[in-house]
């Protein structure tokens, strides 16, 4: 007579069987082992009542009864091993659903195995790019990460003009990193001990931009702080202003521009008194400046004035070496900032590396931090990657979604929402995101206060 039980426990693999309703029948040897769970305990309990009490996860045996047909997942257990299981259902003679069996591998060497091979193979390919050139640089808080020859040029004549007081524009795609560039000019600058002001020209309402750049005297204008305030310009003396999405600038604020650059002098709201003003001039956009004189729209002694040194970062896709270094830098950032322990398998590293990232690094960096955020486990794998990235479809709309059956009018806000934050991360400005959507500028400032600036 074959004994079937000692064939059981002698398997590498582990073999657990309950009945219908999920009490268990018969458990491998091993069992203890991995689960932590004396196998004698287990017979004729519901495995769920193991489930509940945390000694594995996900439960595998109530979704066989459940749905009646062969199920695979990966179990963790609480002895931390990582099986990958599968469960079959049983039917008796007359075809009735009598039961279901698992069986599991234990995969956790495995797993951390290619773990330590990606970790390898990414370390080593950051080593190697160090043998030959630098792929990170660091200025007081600020990292730049890059690797490519074209990063590498911007990076060392951002570093020589940082030296000298000339004005210096920077030229790219929304999220190519000209406003982190901007900070690391200003800090390898001989101003890094002096403020540095940021000013995005598109996101302050026109009829406040003035009064909020270049301030104002006491009793400018009915309901003006009583003392008068100081523009944001005045807060950068001595450092460095960043005039991000300069083309949003209006004509008549532009001349005021001008005298600070020409006479270093600003002259608040209201007043008649200029007061001098010292401070180096980054601007940025993603607009072209040299047609918006042509048409009118941008003065042309601005434009040369700060126009003097063009700095252009190019979209992620034309440096596309890149992506797993910054995949990399942010997967650390991330788990650092939520004290979590994720890893990328090599699978998501090529998904990510083969999109164009018409968002480029904001939108990368969005996409690691989600995946930090949701991945219920420590190797994150291709299924968690958000769908329109698979497919290479344009991620400005392939996100958008409801996630389930709802009243109409909460999935038509919810649909709005998610445009206009997408058309936001793209456009950045009321005026573009009223074109992108086809709707009216008051109309695209209103909505974006309601569903982007909430927290603001
Ligand atoms: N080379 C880089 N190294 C590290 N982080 C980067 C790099 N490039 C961009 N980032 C990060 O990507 C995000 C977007 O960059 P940033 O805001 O500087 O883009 P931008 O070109 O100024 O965009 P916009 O024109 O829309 O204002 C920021 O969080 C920034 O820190």
């Amino acid at each position: 007579m074959i004994d079937f039980e000692a064939i059981l426990d002698g398997l590498f693999d582990i073999v657990h069987v309950t009945d219908e309703k999920g009490r268990t029948l018969y458990c491998s040897g091993r069992y203890e082992e991995f689960f932590g769970i004396d196998p004698q305990e287990m017979i004729g309990k519901p495995i769920e009542e193991f489930y509940h009490l945390g000694y594995f996860s996900p439960t595998i045996t109530m979704r066989v009864i459940r749905d009646r047909k062969k199920v695979h997942t990966i179990q963790t257990t609480r002895k931390k091993r990582r099986l990958l299981v599968e469960g079959t259902p049983l039917w008796d003679a007359d075809g009735n659903f009598c039961g279901v069996v698992n069986t599991s591998i234990d995969i956790t060497d495995h797993e951390q195995l290619q773990q330590e091979q990606n970790e390898r193979k990414y370390v080593g390919g950051l080593l190697q790019s160090e043998m030959t050139k630098e792929n990170s640089r660091r200025k007081g808080k600020i990292s730049l990460v890059y690797r490519s020859q074209s990063m590498e040029q911007v990076t060392a004549l951002a570093e020589k003009l940082a030296q000298v007081e000339s004005s210096m524009i920077l030229l790219g795609e929304s999220g190519v990193g000209k406003g982190v560039l901007a900070k690391y000019i200003h800090e390898c600058s001989p101003r890094a001990d002096k403020p540095f002001v940021h000013i995005n020209c598109g996101a302050i309402p026109e009829t406040l931009l003035e009064s909020e750049l270049f301030g104002y005297e006491k009793g400018a204008f009915t309901g003006a702080d009583k003392d008068g305030k100081a523009g944001l310009i005045e807060k950068a003396n001595g450092g460095t202003l960043f005039l991000d999405e300069i083309g949003e600038m209006p004509l008549v604020l532009q001349v005021k521009l001008l005298n600070v650059l020409q006479e270093k002098t600003i002259t608040p709201v209201g007043s008649a008194v200029p007061r001098k003003v010292d401070v180096k001039l980054i601007t940025a956009t993603n607009q072209n400046l040299r047609q918006m004189v042509k048409e009118g729209r941008f003065r042309e002694d601005l434009y040369y004035r700060i126009h003097v040194v063009p700095l252009e970062i190019p979209p992620l896709r034309e440096r596309r070496e890149e992506i797993p270094v910054l995949v990399h830098y942010f997967l650390g950032v991330f788990c650092e900032k939520y004290c979590l322990d994720r890893q990328l398998s090599d699978a998501c590293f090529r998904i990510l590396a083969e999109y164009d990232w018409p968002g480029n690094v904001r939108e990368l960096e969005n996409v690691v931090e989600r995946l930090v955020v949701t991945a219920p486990d420590v190797l994150i794998t291709p299924t968690q990657i958000p769908r329109y990235i698979h497919s290479h479809e344009d991620s400005a709309l392939g996100g958008i979604k409801v996630e389930r059956v709802m009243q109409m009018q909460e999935a038509m806000e919810e649909v709005e929402r998610q445009l206009l934050q997408r058309a936001y991360e793209q456009h950045k400005t009321t005026t573009k995101v009223a074109e992108a959507l086809g709707i009216s500028q008051p109309s695209a400032s209103r909505k974006l206060r309601k569903w982007v600036f909430t927290g603001e």
